[in-house]
Protein backbone atom coordinates (compact mmCIF):
# COMPACT_ATOMS: atom_id res chain seq x y z
CA UNK A 1 0.00 0.00 0.00
CA UNK A 2 1.10 3.47 -0.99
CA UNK A 3 2.53 5.26 2.17
CA UNK A 4 -0.56 6.68 4.26
CA UNK A 5 -0.46 9.65 6.47
CA UNK A 6 0.21 8.33 10.46
CA UNK A 7 -3.03 9.59 12.46
CA UNK A 8 -3.96 9.45 16.07
CA UNK A 9 -7.05 8.45 18.29
CA UNK A 10 -7.76 9.45 21.75
CA UNK A 11 -10.84 7.89 23.51
CA UNK A 12 -10.85 4.55 21.36
CA UNK A 13 -12.52 2.66 23.91
CA UNK A 14 -16.00 5.41 23.44
CA UNK A 15 -19.08 5.16 20.83
CA UNK A 16 -17.40 7.29 18.51
CA UNK A 17 -14.17 5.91 18.84
CA UNK A 18 -14.72 2.66 17.60
CA UNK A 19 -16.29 3.97 14.76
CA UNK A 20 -13.52 5.91 13.73
CA UNK A 21 -11.37 2.81 14.08
CA UNK A 22 -13.78 0.95 11.82
CA UNK A 23 -13.66 3.82 8.90
CA UNK A 24 -10.20 3.93 9.57
CA UNK A 25 -9.13 0.26 9.06
CA UNK A 26 -9.93 1.08 5.27
CA UNK A 27 -8.86 4.39 5.06
CA UNK A 28 -6.51 4.59 2.23
CA UNK A 29 -4.64 8.11 2.64
CA UNK A 30 -4.28 7.86 6.73
CA UNK A 31 -2.93 5.08 9.14
CA UNK A 32 -3.97 4.44 12.62
CA UNK A 33 -0.47 4.45 14.42
CA UNK A 34 -1.93 5.28 17.59
CA UNK A 35 -5.10 4.25 19.27
CA UNK A 36 -5.65 5.45 23.27
CA UNK A 37 -7.27 4.91 26.65
CA UNK A 38 -6.23 4.81 30.30
CA UNK A 39 -8.71 1.92 30.94
CA UNK A 40 -7.34 -0.84 28.17
CA UNK A 41 -3.95 0.33 27.44
CA UNK A 42 -1.98 -2.79 25.97
CA UNK A 43 -4.45 -4.51 24.34
CA UNK A 44 -5.33 -4.59 20.81
CA UNK A 45 -8.12 -3.34 18.96
CA UNK A 46 -8.79 -6.58 18.29
CA UNK A 47 -9.13 -7.85 22.00
CA UNK A 48 -11.66 -5.06 22.92
CA UNK A 49 -13.85 -4.85 19.19
CA UNK A 50 -13.23 -8.38 17.57
CA UNK A 51 -15.04 -6.64 14.18
CA UNK A 52 -11.45 -5.50 13.62
CA UNK A 53 -10.25 -8.81 13.15
CA UNK A 54 -8.60 -9.72 10.27
CA UNK A 55 -7.78 -5.80 9.62
CA UNK A 56 -3.90 -4.85 10.25
CA UNK A 57 -6.01 -1.87 12.73
CA UNK A 58 -7.15 -4.53 15.23
CA UNK A 59 -3.39 -5.62 15.83
CA UNK A 60 -2.80 -2.13 17.06
CA UNK A 61 -2.12 -2.42 20.74
CA UNK A 62 -3.68 0.52 23.01
CA UNK A 63 -1.07 3.61 24.26
CA UNK A 64 -2.01 5.78 27.10
CA UNK A 65 -3.07 9.45 26.04
CA UNK A 66 0.52 11.25 26.22
CA UNK A 67 0.63 14.34 24.46
CA UNK A 68 4.80 13.61 23.65
CA UNK A 69 3.94 10.46 22.25
CA UNK A 70 0.88 11.78 20.06
CA UNK A 71 2.92 14.13 18.42
CA UNK A 72 6.19 12.33 18.02
CA UNK A 73 4.31 9.64 15.96
CA UNK A 74 1.54 11.56 14.24
CA UNK A 75 0.34 14.66 11.84
CA UNK A 76 -3.11 14.66 12.80
CA UNK A 77 -4.95 13.38 16.00
CA UNK A 78 -8.40 12.86 16.50
CA UNK A 79 -10.15 13.81 19.94
CA UNK A 80 -12.75 11.27 20.93
CA UNK A 81 -13.26 12.42 24.77
CA UNK A 82 -15.60 13.99 26.86
CA UNK A 83 -15.95 17.86 26.73
CA UNK A 84 -14.29 19.64 29.26
CA UNK A 85 -11.14 16.72 29.22
CA UNK A 86 -10.95 17.32 25.12
CA UNK A 87 -9.16 21.60 25.46
CA UNK A 88 -5.87 20.03 27.68
CA UNK A 89 -5.04 17.47 25.40
CA UNK A 90 -5.97 19.84 22.02
CA UNK A 91 -4.13 22.67 23.56
CA UNK A 92 -0.60 20.53 24.06
CA UNK A 93 -1.23 18.97 20.61
CA UNK A 94 -1.44 22.33 18.64
CA UNK A 95 1.77 23.83 20.89
CA UNK A 96 3.72 20.90 19.53
CA UNK A 97 2.62 21.39 15.81
CA UNK A 98 -0.06 18.74 15.24
CA UNK A 99 -3.49 18.77 13.91
CA UNK A 100 -6.27 18.18 15.75
CA UNK A 101 -9.84 17.63 14.94
CA UNK A 102 -12.16 17.67 18.38
CA UNK A 103 -14.96 15.65 18.12
CA UNK A 104 -16.45 17.14 21.85
CA UNK A 105 -17.74 20.79 22.33
CA UNK A 106 -15.04 22.28 23.53
CA UNK A 107 -13.95 24.77 20.35
CA UNK A 108 -17.61 24.72 19.11
CA UNK A 109 -18.83 28.11 20.17
CA UNK A 110 -16.89 31.45 19.90
CA UNK A 111 -17.34 32.69 23.23
CA UNK A 112 -16.00 31.40 26.25
CA UNK A 113 -18.70 33.00 28.22
CA UNK A 114 -21.04 31.07 26.40
CA UNK A 115 -19.21 27.87 26.76
CA UNK A 116 -19.07 28.38 30.24
CA UNK A 117 -22.65 28.96 31.10
CA UNK A 118 -24.08 25.96 29.01
CA UNK A 119 -21.58 23.18 30.05
CA UNK A 120 -20.94 24.50 34.01
CA UNK A 121 -17.06 25.04 33.50
CA UNK A 122 -14.59 27.39 32.87
CA UNK A 123 -12.83 27.38 29.20
CA UNK A 124 -9.02 26.87 29.98
CA UNK A 125 -8.07 27.79 26.50
CA UNK A 126 -9.82 30.51 25.36
CA UNK A 127 -6.82 31.65 22.81
CA UNK A 128 -7.59 29.03 20.97
CA UNK A 129 -11.14 29.96 20.03
CA UNK A 130 -10.81 32.69 17.17
CA UNK A 131 -8.77 29.90 15.13
CA UNK A 132 -10.77 26.75 15.62
CA UNK A 133 -12.77 25.89 12.58
CA UNK A 134 -16.27 24.84 12.64
CA UNK A 135 -16.08 21.53 10.80
CA UNK A 136 -19.90 21.26 9.02
CA UNK A 137 -17.65 20.40 5.29
CA UNK A 138 -20.92 21.66 3.44
CA UNK A 139 -20.13 25.46 5.01
CA UNK A 140 -16.58 25.74 5.76
CA UNK A 141 -14.29 23.47 3.84
CA UNK A 142 -12.67 26.22 2.89
CA UNK A 143 -11.45 26.95 6.37
CA UNK A 144 -11.19 23.91 7.45
CA UNK A 145 -8.50 23.07 4.75
CA UNK A 146 -5.85 25.03 6.26
CA UNK A 147 -7.22 24.90 10.11
CA UNK A 148 -5.14 23.15 12.32
CA UNK A 149 -7.72 22.92 14.67
CA UNK A 150 -11.23 21.52 13.90
CA UNK A 151 -14.16 21.71 16.17
CA UNK A 152 -16.45 18.79 14.74
CA UNK A 153 -19.97 19.60 15.38
CA UNK A 154 -22.48 18.23 17.60
CA UNK A 155 -24.89 15.50 16.13
CA UNK A 156 -28.24 17.11 17.02
CA UNK A 157 -26.54 20.54 15.58
CA UNK A 158 -25.58 19.02 12.37
CA UNK A 159 -29.08 17.44 11.71
CA UNK A 160 -30.98 20.99 12.64
CA UNK A 161 -28.69 23.32 11.08
CA UNK A 162 -28.68 21.48 7.79
CA UNK A 163 -32.36 20.92 7.80
CA UNK A 164 -33.02 24.69 8.78
CA UNK A 165 -30.37 26.84 6.56
CA UNK A 166 -31.60 26.62 3.02
CA UNK A 167 -34.94 28.15 4.64
CA UNK A 168 -33.22 30.76 6.93
CA UNK A 169 -30.50 32.09 3.84
CA UNK A 170 -33.90 32.47 1.58
CA UNK A 171 -35.99 34.31 3.75
CA UNK A 172 -38.37 31.71 3.69
CA UNK A 173 -39.07 31.73 7.45
CA UNK A 174 -38.99 33.86 10.18
CA UNK A 175 -36.27 33.63 12.61
CA UNK A 176 -37.93 34.56 15.66
CA UNK A 177 -40.29 31.43 17.35
CA UNK A 178 -38.35 28.28 15.65
CA UNK A 179 -38.82 24.86 17.30
CA UNK A 180 -36.54 22.33 16.63
CA UNK A 181 -37.81 18.58 17.81
CA UNK A 182 -34.87 16.10 17.95
CA UNK A 183 -35.01 12.40 18.86
CA UNK A 184 -31.76 10.63 18.98
CA UNK A 185 -30.50 6.98 19.56
CA UNK A 186 -28.52 5.61 22.61
CA UNK A 187 -25.33 6.00 21.37
CA UNK A 188 -25.58 9.26 21.35
CA UNK A 189 -24.88 9.29 25.20
CA UNK A 190 -21.61 7.68 24.84
CA UNK A 191 -20.18 4.43 26.25
CA UNK A 192 -19.93 4.92 29.55
CA UNK A 193 -22.20 2.97 32.22
CA UNK A 194 -25.10 4.74 33.75
CA UNK A 195 -28.61 3.39 34.75
CA UNK A 196 -29.84 6.12 32.11
CA UNK A 197 -29.29 3.71 29.53
CA UNK A 198 -29.19 0.23 30.73
CA UNK A 199 -31.25 -1.82 28.49
CA UNK A 200 -34.18 -1.97 30.34
CA UNK A 201 -34.53 2.02 30.96
CA UNK A 202 -33.88 2.80 26.74
CA UNK A 203 -36.09 0.05 25.34
CA UNK A 204 -39.98 -0.12 24.35
CA UNK A 205 -40.03 3.73 26.32
CA UNK A 206 -39.54 6.89 24.60
CA UNK A 207 -38.63 10.25 26.68
CA UNK A 208 -38.06 13.51 26.64
CA UNK A 209 -35.17 15.03 28.28
CA UNK A 210 -33.27 18.59 28.97
CA UNK A 211 -36.51 20.38 27.29
CA UNK A 212 -35.51 24.15 26.94
CA UNK A 213 -31.66 23.75 28.34
CA UNK A 214 -29.74 21.07 26.30
CA UNK A 215 -26.30 22.19 26.15
CA UNK A 216 -26.29 21.91 22.15
CA UNK A 217 -28.64 24.81 21.99
CA UNK A 218 -26.10 27.65 21.86
CA UNK A 219 -24.06 25.71 19.00
CA UNK A 220 -27.40 25.73 16.52
CA UNK A 221 -27.85 29.27 17.51
CA UNK A 222 -24.76 30.13 16.79
CA UNK A 223 -24.66 28.41 13.66
CA UNK A 224 -28.01 29.94 12.18
CA UNK A 225 -27.45 33.38 13.48
CA UNK A 226 -24.60 33.72 10.71
CA UNK A 227 -26.60 31.40 8.28
CA UNK A 228 -29.33 34.60 7.97
CA UNK A 229 -26.99 37.21 9.73
CA UNK A 230 -28.52 37.64 13.26
CA UNK A 231 -26.55 37.33 16.30
CA UNK A 232 -28.98 36.78 19.35
CA UNK A 233 -31.30 34.63 17.51
CA UNK A 234 -33.11 32.16 19.72
CA UNK A 235 -34.32 28.70 19.14
CA UNK A 236 -36.61 26.45 21.19
CA UNK A 237 -34.53 23.15 21.01
CA UNK A 238 -35.81 19.99 22.56
CA UNK A 239 -33.89 16.10 23.03
CA UNK A 240 -35.52 12.66 22.93
CA UNK A 241 -33.74 9.21 23.70
CA UNK A 242 -35.21 6.63 20.82
CA UNK A 243 -34.80 2.99 21.39
CA UNK A 244 -32.93 2.80 18.73
CA UNK A 245 -28.84 2.18 18.85
CA UNK A 246 -27.75 4.82 16.04
CA UNK A 247 -29.99 7.38 14.28
CA UNK A 248 -31.28 10.88 14.86
CA UNK A 249 -34.56 12.40 13.36
CA UNK A 250 -34.72 16.15 13.58
CA UNK A 251 -38.33 17.41 12.82
CA UNK A 252 -37.94 21.91 12.62
CA UNK A 253 -41.24 24.16 12.63
CA UNK A 254 -40.48 27.44 11.45
CA UNK A 255 -42.98 30.40 10.42
CA UNK A 256 -43.23 31.60 6.95
CA UNK A 257 -42.60 34.86 6.12
CA UNK A 258 -44.13 34.69 3.10
CA UNK A 259 -46.65 32.65 1.30
CA UNK A 260 -44.62 30.04 -0.42
CA UNK A 261 -45.75 26.53 -2.69
CA UNK A 262 -43.79 23.54 -1.83
CA UNK A 263 -42.31 23.36 -5.39
CA UNK A 264 -40.46 26.88 -4.65
CA UNK A 265 -40.23 25.94 -0.93
CA UNK A 266 -38.17 22.55 -2.61
CA UNK A 267 -36.42 24.45 -5.10
CA UNK A 268 -34.67 26.78 -2.18
CA UNK A 269 -33.32 23.06 -0.33
CA UNK A 270 -31.97 21.19 -3.92
CA UNK A 271 -30.57 24.60 -5.35
CA UNK A 272 -28.42 24.79 -2.20
CA UNK A 273 -27.16 21.05 -1.99
CA UNK A 274 -26.79 20.91 -5.29
CA UNK A 275 -22.96 19.92 -4.87
CA UNK A 276 -23.35 18.35 -1.78
CA UNK A 277 -23.16 15.39 -2.57
CA UNK A 278 -24.26 13.80 1.47
CA UNK A 279 -27.11 15.83 2.02
CA UNK A 280 -30.03 14.31 -0.08
CA UNK A 281 -33.14 16.40 -0.56
CA UNK A 282 -35.86 13.70 -0.73
CA UNK A 283 -38.92 14.53 -2.98
CA UNK A 284 -42.17 16.30 -2.32
CA UNK A 285 -44.37 14.41 -0.43
CA UNK A 286 -41.21 11.61 0.95
CA UNK A 287 -40.47 11.41 4.26
CA UNK A 288 -36.91 10.66 5.20
CA UNK A 289 -36.23 7.64 8.11
CA UNK A 290 -33.06 6.95 10.31
CA UNK A 291 -32.27 3.37 8.37
CA UNK A 292 -31.57 5.17 5.16
CA UNK A 293 -28.63 6.75 6.31
CA UNK A 294 -27.48 4.24 9.21
CA UNK A 295 -23.29 3.66 9.14
CA UNK A 296 -22.87 6.62 6.55
CA UNK A 297 -22.36 10.44 5.61
CA UNK A 298 -26.18 11.00 4.54
CA UNK A 299 -28.49 13.51 5.78
CA UNK A 300 -31.14 13.25 4.40
CA UNK A 301 -34.52 16.39 4.37
CA UNK A 302 -37.79 16.21 3.50
CA UNK A 303 -40.25 19.46 3.44
CA UNK A 304 -43.55 20.37 3.92
CA UNK A 305 -45.30 23.60 3.47
CA UNK A 306 -48.37 24.01 5.91
CA UNK A 307 -50.45 26.22 4.76
CA UNK A 308 -53.17 25.76 7.16
CA UNK A 309 -50.84 27.00 9.91
CA UNK A 310 -48.67 28.87 8.09
CA UNK A 311 -45.62 26.67 8.55
CA UNK A 312 -42.59 25.21 6.95
CA UNK A 313 -41.80 22.22 8.54
CA UNK A 314 -38.57 20.10 7.86
CA UNK A 315 -37.78 16.25 9.09
CA UNK A 316 -33.56 15.68 8.28
CA UNK A 317 -32.08 12.33 9.49
CA UNK A 318 -28.83 11.47 10.38
CA UNK A 319 -26.67 8.47 11.63
CA UNK A 320 -25.14 10.66 14.79
CA UNK A 321 -21.69 8.68 15.13
CA UNK A 322 -20.92 8.89 11.75
CA UNK A 323 -22.37 11.98 9.99
CA UNK A 324 -22.58 13.07 14.01
CA UNK A 325 -19.15 12.44 14.95
CA UNK A 326 -17.08 10.43 13.57
CA UNK A 327 -17.74 10.30 9.52
CA UNK A 328 -17.97 13.95 9.81
CA UNK A 329 -14.46 14.21 12.05
CA UNK A 330 -12.47 12.08 9.00
CA UNK A 331 -13.84 13.86 6.35
CA UNK A 332 -12.60 17.17 7.82
CA UNK A 333 -9.23 15.00 8.81
CA UNK A 334 -9.51 14.06 4.82
CA UNK A 335 -9.78 18.36 3.88
CA UNK A 336 -7.20 19.10 6.63
CA UNK A 337 -4.67 16.67 5.17
CA UNK A 338 -5.09 17.73 1.65
CA UNK A 339 -7.31 13.76 0.68
CA UNK A 340 -10.38 14.45 -1.23
CA UNK A 341 -12.74 15.03 1.62
CA UNK A 342 -14.93 11.88 1.00
CA UNK A 343 -12.01 9.74 1.11
CA UNK A 344 -12.80 6.76 3.17
CA UNK A 345 -16.41 7.66 3.48
CA UNK A 346 -17.89 6.72 0.41
CA UNK A 347 -20.44 4.09 2.27
CA UNK A 348 -24.16 3.37 1.36
CA UNK A 349 -26.51 2.51 4.29
CA UNK A 350 -26.77 -0.69 6.03
CA UNK A 351 -30.59 -1.36 5.59
CA UNK A 352 -32.23 -3.29 6.82
N1 LIG B 1 -21.89 9.50 20.90
C1 LIG B 1 -22.25 10.39 19.98
O1 LIG B 1 -23.19 10.17 19.19
C2 LIG B 1 -21.52 11.68 19.86
C3 LIG B 1 -20.48 12.04 20.71
N2 LIG B 1 -19.84 13.23 20.55
C4 LIG B 1 -18.76 13.65 21.43
O2 LIG B 1 -17.60 12.86 21.16
C5 LIG B 1 -16.86 12.66 22.36
C6 LIG B 1 -16.74 11.16 22.62
O3 LIG B 1 -18.05 10.64 22.75
P1 LIG B 1 -18.36 9.09 23.00
O4 LIG B 1 -17.49 8.26 22.14
O5 LIG B 1 -19.83 8.96 22.89
O6 LIG B 1 -17.89 8.97 24.53
P2 LIG B 1 -17.68 7.67 25.40
O7 LIG B 1 -18.08 8.01 26.78
O8 LIG B 1 -18.33 6.49 24.73
O9 LIG B 1 -16.08 7.47 25.35
C7 LIG B 1 -15.19 8.37 25.88
C8 LIG B 1 -13.76 7.96 25.57
O10 LIG B 1 -12.87 8.93 26.12
C9 LIG B 1 -11.90 8.30 26.97
N3 LIG B 1 -11.68 9.24 28.08
C10 LIG B 1 -12.60 9.60 29.01
N4 LIG B 1 -12.07 10.51 29.85
C11 LIG B 1 -10.80 10.75 29.42
C12 LIG B 1 -9.74 11.60 29.89
N5 LIG B 1 -9.90 12.39 30.95
N6 LIG B 1 -8.57 11.58 29.22
C13 LIG B 1 -8.40 10.76 28.15
N7 LIG B 1 -9.35 9.93 27.67
C14 LIG B 1 -10.55 9.92 28.30
C15 LIG B 1 -12.53 6.99 27.36
O11 LIG B 1 -11.56 5.99 27.58
P3 LIG B 1 -10.76 5.81 28.96
O12 LIG B 1 -11.71 6.26 30.06
O13 LIG B 1 -10.40 4.39 29.02
O14 LIG B 1 -9.56 6.70 28.82
C16 LIG B 1 -13.35 6.62 26.12
O15 LIG B 1 -12.52 5.97 25.18
C17 LIG B 1 -17.62 13.38 23.48
O16 LIG B 1 -17.12 14.67 23.65
C18 LIG B 1 -19.05 13.41 22.92
O17 LIG B 1 -19.80 14.42 23.50
C19 LIG B 1 -20.16 14.07 19.52
C20 LIG B 1 -21.16 13.77 18.66
C21 LIG B 1 -21.94 12.54 18.77
C1 LIG C 1 -28.86 10.66 23.37
C2 LIG C 1 -27.92 11.57 24.10
O1 LIG C 1 -27.76 11.49 25.30
N1 LIG C 1 -27.25 12.43 23.36
C3 LIG C 1 -26.29 13.32 23.92
C4 LIG C 1 -25.62 13.99 22.78
C5 LIG C 1 -24.45 14.72 23.28
C6 LIG C 1 -23.25 14.66 22.43
O2 LIG C 1 -22.72 13.67 22.10
O3 LIG C 1 -22.86 15.85 22.10
P1 LIG C 1 -21.55 16.64 22.53
O4 LIG C 1 -20.55 16.22 21.57
O5 LIG C 1 -21.88 18.05 22.39
O6 LIG C 1 -21.21 16.31 23.94
C7 LIG C 1 -26.92 14.34 24.87
O7 LIG C 1 -28.06 14.73 24.69
O8 LIG C 1 -26.21 14.81 25.77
Amino acid sequence: MAHRIPVGLVGVTGYTGIELARLLACHGGMELVRATSRSEAGKTLRDLFPSLSGFPIGELTISLPDPDDLAAACELVFLAVPHGTAMDMAAALVERGVKVVDLSADFRLHDAEVYAQWYGLEHRHPELLPEAVFGLPEFYADRVRTAQLVANPGCYPTSAILGLAPALRAGLVETDGIVIDSKSGTTGSGRKASVGSLFCEVSDTFRAYNLGRHRHTPEIEQELGAVCGQAGMTVSFNTHLLPINRGILTTAYARLQKTVSPQEAHLVYSEMYQNSPWVRVLPLGSLPETRFVRGTMFCDIGIVVDPRTNRLIVVSVIDNLCRGASGQALANANLMLGLAVDEGLKLAPLVP
